[in-house]
Order: C-alpha cells, then structure tokens, then sequence
C-alpha cells in the first residue's frame, strides 16, 4: 500500500469496506481465520491483514522454494490485491523479486508494523463533527459512483437532507428535454457543473433528460414531479436497502435516514422502486432507471433455496397488500383484514430482517384504519403509535407524516374514516388495556382468537 493509509475517517471507511469484503468472500474457507484484530491466512509465510488499515504496508512476504505451496499462496495473494485494486486503485502495487520490482518498504518496518496488528490502538472516543458528512462518495465496482457510510450510522440517523438542483414534471424525453435546458441555464454555475456531473444511462439522444430519468426521485409517494440533487442521486438502489429517502412537503426536502444500523465502509442504498418479485423488480428498474440490478437481494440467484423462500414470501406480501385494500372485506370482515396486516407486519419482517422501513408504518397505518372506520379508538390508538414510531425512524420527527401520526395516536376520532363502517366495535381510547404480557396484549391487539 503505496503510499499507507492515513488514521483519517476517509481511510478507516475504505479500508473496513476492504475487510468485510475479504471476510465474505472467504467465509467458508478453513485456510483463512478471522481473528480478533486480523486475518490470518493459513498458508506458508502466513500473510495477515489488520482490521486498522494504517498499519498496513504489505500483505505478501519472501519466496519459500516449495511450489505447491508457492501455487497456493499466490492464489490468495493475487484475490486479495484484485480486491485491494478494486479499491485502492494504484495505491496498490505489486512487488516480485524474481522480476527485479523490490519491497517499497524495509523488511523491518514491515516486521515492526505486522506486530502492532496484534493489539488495538485506543479507540477514538471524539464526538463525530455535525459538519462532517456521514457518507464517503466512493467508486463501486458495476455500480458506477455510490456512497459510503465514513462512520457507523446509528438506525435512525439523518444521514443527508437536500433541497433539488432543479424539479421537473414526467413528460416525454423530446418535451423534457427543453425544459429541463431551459431550467439548467438558470441555475448557478456550481448547481449546473453538479447537475452534468449526474449519471446518465440514457445519453444519445436527449443528454439533459437522461440525467432526469437516470437520476430523478419523486417529491412525494405518488407525485408526477421528480427532483434531483448532488449527493442524495450518488445512492445507489438495493431490493433490501439500508436507508429511507422521503419528500418533506413542508420544507422542500429530500432526506434520508438510516432504517437500520449501517457499519462503516457499508453501502448506503435506498428503495428506487415498489419492490415486488425479482421479475417484476428487475424489469421496472430496467425500465425506469435502465440498470439490471446487482443488489444483495438480486444475487440470491446464486443461491436458489434462499431466492425460492424470499420469491415466495414477497408473492404473498403482495397478496395480503391487496386484501387489505379491498373495501368490502374492510366493511364486512375487518377482523380478517386485521389479522393480515399482522401477517404482512411478520412477513416483512422476515423479508427484510426486521427493518422494513416505511413498510412498517404503513401496514400499521391499515391496521389503525381498519379498527378506526369500526369505531375502535382504543386498538386504532396503539396503531397510530406504532406507525408513528416507525416512520420516526425511517423520515424523523419533522417528517408532516410521522406528525400526522403522532396526533392520531391521541385522538384517532379526528380521522376522515372514524365511524365511517360501523361502530361495532366501539371502544373508548382510554380503555387499552394494562398489565398483559407481550403475547396476549398482541392478541388483543389484532382481536385474535384462542
Ligand atoms: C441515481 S444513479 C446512482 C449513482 C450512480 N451509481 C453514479 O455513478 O452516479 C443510478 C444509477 O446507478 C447505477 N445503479 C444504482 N443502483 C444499482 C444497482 N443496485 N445495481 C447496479 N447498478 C446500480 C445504475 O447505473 C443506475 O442507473
């Protein structure tokens, strides 16, 4: 590593991304140990790679003049320089004394440093500055730019908020296009340099508006109009994302919030679309974004028993989605479409490992409507808490939603529906009850019977 990493948060971030890399793609070989400050790779000469990067000056060591075991070691040595190349890029270089390229380093430094990896420097116990930015923007290979998380993010953190470069309405490419010309030229020459500096899949014909369709999140769920901006349209999509992107109506923001914890040198990806099976999924990103997806979720291709069990589970995600919106079952059996939004809430629990993001909040939004238009204030109270509490995670406390929430949660008569079917199941707020365990109080809560 020509020249050493430095101790700086930029460093550390690329470096952790390195080692979990490496971690993953030799989790099941025996060779390779993960010990508590290093990798240790079993073979001759044993090479080592610190979980810090600044001690790091070279993974490779001298010749044996055992060929097998020459073979072997070189394998290791030209996968983990491939990863590090990936990387590092030219800071990485390769040395052969057979060919006459020499250490960068004296042999004794080296020695000296690879006994430092054994022990931890002290932990850096400094607050994070407010005004260093949680993310990194960092080449991802296949992905083009994407951003890094410089630190570990806690689940609930406001990593980025930005107002758009420009806002733009869904029209066709050839209507678009002056438009969005007519837009840029009015702009500051940073916000235009910014704008150009986008991606763009769709270049030949219309530059500006391939910007626009490769880049452009809507202002709001279902709004017609896009925005884009410098930093939040570097964040790469994934089917099982880390992170929340939300329209503030309000203030005329974009932000995006850590929906689980993300460790340092992970990706920071959001939702681009609805989800949905890998088809259909794959073919609206295709579509709409014109990229084939290589998320996580996307490669479990490569593991087909995994891939059946999601498919499987994300089809019957849809179909409870659709049975709970069906009007008449919410008029004639709201038990049942109760107890389906308490089988979507464990279905995408499953699915996303228990950080569903706005899923959540919406699927408990259901189960709030379905008890409110029946007349139950006490179960639609609890509802609306919980609602409000997941999108507290997934778009803050300032998010009009999660406020919206947070007022129904107290008084839940006030929604548009209270009443609206019946009041058959009329129960004041003040009577949710006090004193059951978990489960029964979930039993109570989706009116589930023994
Ligand atoms: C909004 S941009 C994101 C930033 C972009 N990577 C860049 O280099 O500027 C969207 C583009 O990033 C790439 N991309 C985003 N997510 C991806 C994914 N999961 N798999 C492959 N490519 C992805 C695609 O080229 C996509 O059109």
């Amino acid at each position: 590593m020509v020249p050493r990493l430095s101790k700086g948060d930029v460093d550390r971030c690329v470096w952790a991304r390195f080692i979990d890399q490496i971690k993953s793609y030799y989790k099941d070989d025996h060779q390779v140990e993960i010990k508590p400050n290093y990798i240790l790779f079993k073979v001759i000469c044993q090479p080592i790679l610190p979980f810090e990067g600044h001690k790091f000056l070279s993974f490779s060591s001298n010749i044996s003049g055992r060929v097998a075991e020459e073979v072997e070691m070189e394998d290791y040595v030209n996968t983990v320089r491939s990863h590090a190349r990936a990387i590092f890029g030219s800071r990485i270089h390769g040395w052969n004394e057979m060919h006459d390229s020499w250490w960068h380093y004296p042999l004794d430094e080296v020695k000296e440093s690879i006994k430092s990896y054994e022990q931890l420097d002290e932990p850096d116990t400094a607050i994070k500055d407010p005004n260093v930015p949680w993310f990194v923007v960092w080449d991802i290979p296949a992905k083009g730019k994407g951003l890094l998380a410089r630190f570990d993010i806690p689940k609930g953190t406001r990593i980025l908020c930005e107002k758009p470069l420009l806002t733009v309405k869904s029209m066709p490419s050839s209507e678009l296009e002056p438009v969005v010309a007519a837009k840029l030229k009015a702009l500051p020459r940073e916000s235009q340099r910014q704008f150009l500096s986008l991606h763009n899949n769709f270049k030949r014909k219309h530059p500006f508006s391939g910007i626009v369709k490769t880049n452009a999140l809507p202002c709001g769920s279902s709004s017609p109009v896009g925005g884009i901006y410098p930093n939040i349209c570097l964040i790469n999509h994934s089917c099982v994302p880390n992170s929340h992107n939300n329209w503030n109506d309000d203030t005329e923001h974009e932000t995006i919030y850590a929906i689980r914890p993300i460790k340092m040198g992970e990706e920071i990806t959001i939702p681009y679309g609805p989800g949905g099976r890998l088809e259909q999924r794959q073919s609206f990103l295709k579509e709409s974004f014109g990229f084939t997806c290589t998320c996580s979720g996307c490669n479990l291709i490569s593991a087909p028993d995994e891939l059946m069990v999601s498919e499987t589970r994300r089809e019957r995600i849809e179909n409870l989605d659709k049975a709970i919106g069906d009007p008449f079952a919410m008029f004639l059996r709201p038990s049942d479409t109760l107890l389906n939004c308490r089988e979507l809430l464990q279905a995408l629990d499953e699915e996303y490992n228990g950080h569903t993001g706005a899923l959540d909040a919406r699927a408990y939004y259901d189960a709030f409507q379905v008890c409110a238009a029946h007349g139950d204030q006490a179960r639609a109270s609890v509802f609306a808490e919980r609602s409000y509490q997941a999108r507290v995670i997934c778009e803050g406390e300032e998010s009009p939603e999660t406020q919206r929430m947070k007022a129904l949660a107290l008084r839940p008569k006030d929604h548009a529906s209270f009443g609206l079917l019946s009041m058959t199941w009329k129960l004041k707020r003040q009577t949710v009850p006090t004193g059951l365990d978990a489960m029964k109080f979930e039993k109570w809560l989706f009116r589930e019977r023994d």
